[in-house]
């Protein structure tokens, strides 16, 4: 009966006719559920999925659950391929619902959520000029790695590894998009750092209320606050370089030559209004946490297998060697690197679940199934495990791709960046992620300079936390590990950048 008068209040209702998929909580868990709902697939999504798999025998493998935001409908990996382009579905949709995107604070989202996909076309700008930003983007990685992890030898230094990777993460993808004055500028990076965590939290806990309180205890609730202060402080800091840009638009003035964000959007725009701040924010927020989670799990990797370690160095070092430095080609020649991504986000995947759709209008899936306009769809990611795609999943394999890779068809379908419904890392299909070529490309630069300068470890006697489950799964944000600078023979990062 409560839980009825919640979901009435809530607008949280289950879809009808579909096996819904729910795990019954102990103790201290059956408490918080009464106010959490989506518990279970917060903290135990693997037993969810699998109750999930065992009730749907009758609806061919097709059930929901219940997740933070509301009821979603989970189908298994075979109709990746049937959804991955349809226009009634969308990937904006299911975010927008998701992270109330129309409540003040969450602007930045919505801005990268606009039907016109113009941060999207902007994003897809960024990656053609990866050539002529790379530059800068190793100068960034060489300052701040340099800052967190020091120059002398000799001595064992003791981090907290996310900590670490998320601001190296912010300091390049800003440098990259905005300049050098702002991946300094230390206001501007802890926004960036926090703005997607604010935003996450503060969607948790607005879901968690009555829809028709929503718009009142946004403006109370701490965390929401502090999502608009982050926007409003964006605004401030951004002020004279957006002013300085629509005043040269308005007196005809000749566009600025340099390759940043701004001009990417001025390219794209093609008459669309351009809000430059919320842009660049919403890049920000797509970018730094998924791609400093992939760096602090490379490195976690490497502490925990060290074998491996010298064959990766030996690769990034022939090829920095054999390119004469940093060129555009030496990011893809580093392919066991690349393997060793790929397998990482196999072995420890992300996201459970993957390709999040909102579905605008009926959709009649080819089994006659019909997934209901309004509802929210999501695939299971559960190719990285199927031995018959992957032999001996629970291995971990560095060269499993690099294998891959000599095999006949095999280089173009074994990359990183590959997307595939094998594999649902960056999605599939219209709205898979634009933005990994350049992603691929960061954590190639900041994994080269941290394994060529650093040795790693983790500290004395410390016992590795398993993964955190919050709807996706990452590294537990207190691992710490330890550095040391190394002697190199040569110092390779530091070479002419060729062209
Ligand atoms: C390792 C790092 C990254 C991961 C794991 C990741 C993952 C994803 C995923 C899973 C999606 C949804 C795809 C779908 O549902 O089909 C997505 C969308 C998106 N990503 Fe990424 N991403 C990463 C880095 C980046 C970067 C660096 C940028 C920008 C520079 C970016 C910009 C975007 C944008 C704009 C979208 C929305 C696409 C759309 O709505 O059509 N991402 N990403």
């Amino acid at each position: 009966m409560i839980y009825r008068v919640y979901s009435c209040l809530t607008r949280n209702r289950p879809y009808v006719g579909i096996p819904i998929a729910q795990i019954e909580q102990k103790g201290i868990h059956f408490l918080i559920q009464l106010f959490l709902p989506g518990l279970s697939w917060m903290i135990s999504p693997q037993e969810v999925l699998a109750k999930g798999k065992a009730i749907s025998k009758t609806t061919d493998g097709i059930y929901q659950l219940r997740a933070s935001g509301g009821y979603k409908i989970v189908l298994p990996r075979r109709y990746a391929e049937e959804i991955r382009n349809n226009e009634y579905m969308t990937f904006g949709g299911s975010c927008k619902k998701d992270f109330h995107s129309t409540q003040p604070g969450f602007e930045a989202m919505l801005e990268g959520l606009r039907e016109d996909r113009l941060v999207i076309d902007a994003v897809h700008k960024l990656v053609q000029n990866l050539g002529v930003i790379l530059p800068s983007m190793i100068d960034e990685a060489n300052f701040s790695i340099t800052k967190w992890f020091g120059d002398k030898e000799d001595e064992w230094r003791t981090f907290k590894l996310n900590d670490a990777a998320v601001d190296i993460v912010a300091r390049i993808v800003t440098r990259a998009t905005i300049g050098i004055d702002f991946a300094r500028n230390e206001e501007w990076i802890r926004i960036s750092r926090d703005h997607a965590v604010s935003t996450f939290i503060s969607s948790v806990i607005l879901h968690q209320v009555p829809a028709l309180l929503r718009p009142v205890l946004v403006w109370i609730i701490p965390e929401c606050r502090k999502l608009r202060k982050q926007v409003a402080d964006s605004k401030r800091l951004l002020a004279p370089k957006v002013r300085a840009i629509e005043e040269g638009l308005r007196d005809g003035r000749k566009r600025p030559a340099t390759a940043n964000v701004f001009t990417w959007l001025m390219d794209v725009a093609k008459g669309r209004h351009i809000n430059f701040v919320l842009a660049q924010m919403s890049i920000s927020e797509a970018s730094i946490h998924s791609t400093s989670e992939m760096l602090t799990r490379m490195i976690i990797q490497c502490c925990k297998t060290p074998e491996l370690v010298n064959d990766l160095r030996e690769e990034i070092a022939r090829v920095l060697e054999e390119e004469g430095g940093w060129s555009k080609a030496a990011p893809y020649k580093m392919k066991l690197l690349d393997s060793f991504m790929r397998e990482i986000s196999r072995h420890q995947p992300m996201g459970i679940a993957g390709m999040l759709r909102d579905v605008r209008r009926d959709v009649k899936l080819s089994n006659g199934v019909v997934l209901p306009a309004g509802g929210l769809v999501m695939v299971e990611d559960d190719g990285v495990v199927d031995p018959d795609v992957n032999p001996h999943p629970e291995t971990f394999d560095a060269r499993r791709y690099l294998h891959l890779r000599q095999q006949p068809n095999g280089e173009a379908r074994h990359q990183f960046v590959t997307t595939s419904p094998d594999n649902l890392l960056f999605g599939l299909g219209n709205n898979q992620c634009p933005g990994r070529q350049f992603a691929s490309n960061e954590i190639k630069i900041m994994f080269s300079f941290m394994l060529l300068r650093y040795d790693w470890r983790f500290p004395p006697g410390f016992v590795l936390p398993s993964p955190v489950y919050f709807e996706s799964r990452v590294a537990a944000p207190i691992t710490m590990v330890q550095c040391r600078r190394r002697q190199e023979a040569k110092d390779l990062l530091k070479v002419k950048i060729a062209a």
